[in-house]
C-alpha cells in the first residue's frame, strides 16, 4: 500500500481563499481585520515564520503591525506593547512569537492578551473555553490538523486517534480537538512504556514529539491517516517526526514534512484574525 499525501498546501490555500471572499466583506462593513506580531530575538526560524505571517496577512489585505525586538528586551517592554495592541481597535489578533528569550515569562506575556484578541488561542481563558466547549479561538496548529483531515474526507467521530506528544502548544489541544469530534482518544508521552501497543490500534495517528524517526512502520495499523507535526532539522534537511518512507507504505493518509501541517499553522492563524474581527462587529 502507498498513502495519499495529504497537501498542507493545497489545503492551506483553500482555506486562504475562502478567508479572503471574508476579508472584502468585512472592509465593506467597515472592518479591516488587523493583525500585530511581536518577535523577540535572533532565532532564525522564528524570523521566518514571522516573515510567513507578515505576507499572509499582506496578501489577506489586513492591517498588519510586525515589532521585531532584541534579544534583550526587558519584559516590561513586551507587556507595554502587549497593552497597547489591547486597547488599539484597528488590532484584532495579537501574536507573540514563540519561544521567547529565557528572561521574558512565557506564562506572564500570554496572560497580559486580551483573550478577545488572543488569535494563537494559548491564553487560559481561551484554554478554558476549548476544554468547557465554550467559544474559543483554537490553537493553530492542532485547529490546522482537523482541518487537513476533515477536508481530505477523514471520518474522525468513533476512531481511536492517538496523540503522540503532550505539549501545550500541539499535544494537549490537539487531543482535546479529536475528542470534540467524538473520537477516542489516546495520549502517548516519553513516559509511555510500549508506545507501539498503542499506536497500533490508532485509525489517526497525530505525531508531535519534535525528535525525527520516532514512528516507524511497524507502529502504524494499516491504512491509518498519519498526521506528523514535527519539524526536525537533520544533516540540514527538514524531516518530521515519522520515516516518511516506509510510514507511507504502511499509512493510508499522511502529512508530509515540509509542506504538510506547518503551512496549515499560519493559515489558521489568519482564519482566527478574520474570526476576532467578525466578532467586534457584534460587539
Ligand atoms: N506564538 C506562536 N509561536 C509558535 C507557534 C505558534 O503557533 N504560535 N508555532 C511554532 C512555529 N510556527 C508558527 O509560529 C510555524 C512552524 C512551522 C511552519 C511551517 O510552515 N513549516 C514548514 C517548514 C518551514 C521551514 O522550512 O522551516 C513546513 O512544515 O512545511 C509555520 C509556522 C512555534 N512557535
Amino acid at each position: 500500500m502507498t498513502a495519499t499525501i495529504i497537501s498542507g498546501k493545497e489545503v492551506a490555500s483553500q482555506i486562504r481563499s475562502e478567508l479572503k471572499q471574508e476579508v472584502d466583506q468585512l472592509i465593506q462593513q467597515g472592518v479591516q481585520p488587523g493583525l500585530a506580531v511581536i518577535l523577540v530575538g535572533d532565532d532564525p526560524a522564528s524570523h521566518s515564520y514571522v516573515k510567513g505571517k507578515e505576507k499572509a496577512s499582506i496578501e489577506l489585505n489586513f492591517y498588519s503591525e510586525v515589532h521585531r525586538l532584541s534579544a534583550d528586551v526587558s519584559e516590561q517592554e513586551v507587556l507595554s506593547l502587549i497593552d497597547r495592541f489591547n486597547r488599539d481597535p484597528k488590532i484584532h489578533g495579537i501574536l507573540v512569537q514563540l519561544p521567547l528569550p529565557a528572561h521574558i515569562s512565557e506564562k506572564a506575556v500570554i496572560q497580559a492578551i486580551d483573550p478577545q484578541k488572543d488569535v494563537d488561542g494559548f491564553h487560559p481563558v481561551n484554554v478554558g473555553n476549548l476544554y468547557t466547549g465554550l467559544p474559543a479561538f483554537l490553537p493553530c496548529t492542532p485547529h490546522g490538523v482537523i482541518q487537513m483531515l476533515k477536508r481530505s474526507g477523514v471520518q474522525i467521530a468513533g476512531k481511536n486517534a492517538v496523540v503522540i506528544g503532550r505539549s501545550n502548544i500541539v499535544g494537549k489541544p490537539m487531543a482535546q480537538l479529536l475528542l470534540a469530534e467524538n473520537a477516542t482518544v489516546t495520549i502517548c508521552h516519553s513516559r509511555t512504556k510500549d508506545l507501539t501497543s498503542f499506536t497500533k490500534q490508532a485509525d489517526i495517528l497525530v505525531a508531535a514529539v519534535g525528535r525525527a524517526g520516532t514512528v516507524t512502520a511497524d507502529m502504524v495499523k494499516p491504512g491509518a491517516a498519519v498526521v506528523d507535526v514535527g519539524v526536525n532539522r537533520v544533516d540540514g534537511k527538514l524531516v518530521g517526526d515519522c520515516l516518511f518512507d516506509e510510514v507511507s507504505q504502511v499509512a493510508g493518509l499522511i502529512t508530509p514534512v515540509p509542506g504538510g501541517v506547518g503551512p496549515m499553522t499560519i493559515t489558521m492563524l489568519m482564519y482566527n484574525t478574520v474570526e476576532s474581527a467578525k466578532r467586534s462587529l457584534v460587539r
